[in-house]
């Protein structure tokens, strides 16, 4: 079988949870061939509570890995993480136009869990207006979606649900809201909206603080499924069981954080459990 293409556009999580690893990782387990464009390079600082220091790729360097994947190769699928800066943003936008890319998951990251900063806060803006309405799916957390609404953090799955009208209005063809950790429910709620349905998603919550990476993975893998042919709402429904169980296999790196661990779906499949 020829085995579909995927493109991630994202920053390198040097301790190798989320970002670019994550979703390489993901790829490899959702068999699909996974590509990238690095877009920064995150470190975290161990003589300083794992703050985070973000390394940007210079603008030609990025023009280069996108010339050689989209251009060089063909995608079957793409996904964007963490961005940096409006200038970066703005060449994702002309490229999906140019080549008229599908299968377009927009991750719209703008914090790292654990960090209280918003990561490059001026490129909230041209996230919700230049990516978002060209988003196949866009998959904001609390947070972002607060932001990209502009209604605030949604606290409830009912403003969950005002936010996904907000951001649909933009312009992307499903939005899905991540309730996770965050919202207060006994359940894992995502909210589902396609500008008619509402569909809330309720996974298994598990009681773990490690859950780093945990979205770049959630969106890896709904970029992976679409790839494969599957619709939206049959991608994201396979993501969601994957991440699930890579939450519940989640361990600790060390005394700041702890990742999802990728190949726990595909363990349990084989084993049939
Ligand atoms: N403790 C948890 N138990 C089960 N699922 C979770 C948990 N935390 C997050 N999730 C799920 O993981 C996916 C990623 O969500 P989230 O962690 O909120 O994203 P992000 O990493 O972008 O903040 C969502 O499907 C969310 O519901
Ligand atoms: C490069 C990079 N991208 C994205 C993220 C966001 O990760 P998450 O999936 O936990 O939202 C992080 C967090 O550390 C990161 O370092
Ligand atoms: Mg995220």
């Amino acid at each position: 079988m020829i085995m579909k293409k995927v493109l991630t556009i994202a920053g390198s999580d040097t301790s190798g949870g989320a970002g670019i690893q994550a979703d390489l990782k993901t790829f490899q387990e959702r068999e699909v061939y996974g590509m990238t464009a690095l877009t920064t390079i995150v470190t975290m600082d161990p003589k300083n509570t794992w703050s985070h220091n973000v390394f940007p790729i210079d603008i030609n360097t990025l023009k280069a890995q996108l010339s050689t994947t989209v251009e060089g190769i063909g995608i079957d699928a793409m996904k964007t993480g963490m961005l940096g800066s409006v200038e970066i943003i703005n060449l994702v936008a002309e490229t999906i136009d140019k080549y008229n890319l599908k299968n377009i998951v927009i991750d719209p990251v703008m914090v790292c869990k654990g960090e209280d900063e918003v990561l490059h806060p001026e490129t909230a803006e041209s996230l919700r207006d230049t990516l978002t309405p060209r988003a196949t799916v866009v998959t904001p957390n609390l947070f972002e979606a607060g932001q990209i609404s502009g209604l605030g953090t949604p606290t409830t799955v009912e403003e969950m649900k005002a936010a996904a009208e907000k951001i649909h209005a933009l312009g992307p063809q499903y939005v899905l809201i991540k309730g996770g950790g965050k919202l207060q429910h006994d359940k894992a709620v995502d909210v589902l909206y396609d500008g008619k349905t509402f569909d809330v998603l309720e996974g298994e919550r598990i009681d773990t603080p490690y859950t780093h990476g945990a979205g770049c993975t959630y969106s890896a893998a709904i970029t992976a499924e679409l790839a494969k042919g599957k619709d939206v709402k049959e991608a994201i429904l396979t993501a969601k069981e994957f991440i699930t169980e890579a939450i519940r296999d989640s361990f600790q790196l060390n005394e700041y954080i702890g990742p999802t661990k990728h190949s726990a779906y595909r363990s349990k499949e084989k084993q049939n459990v």
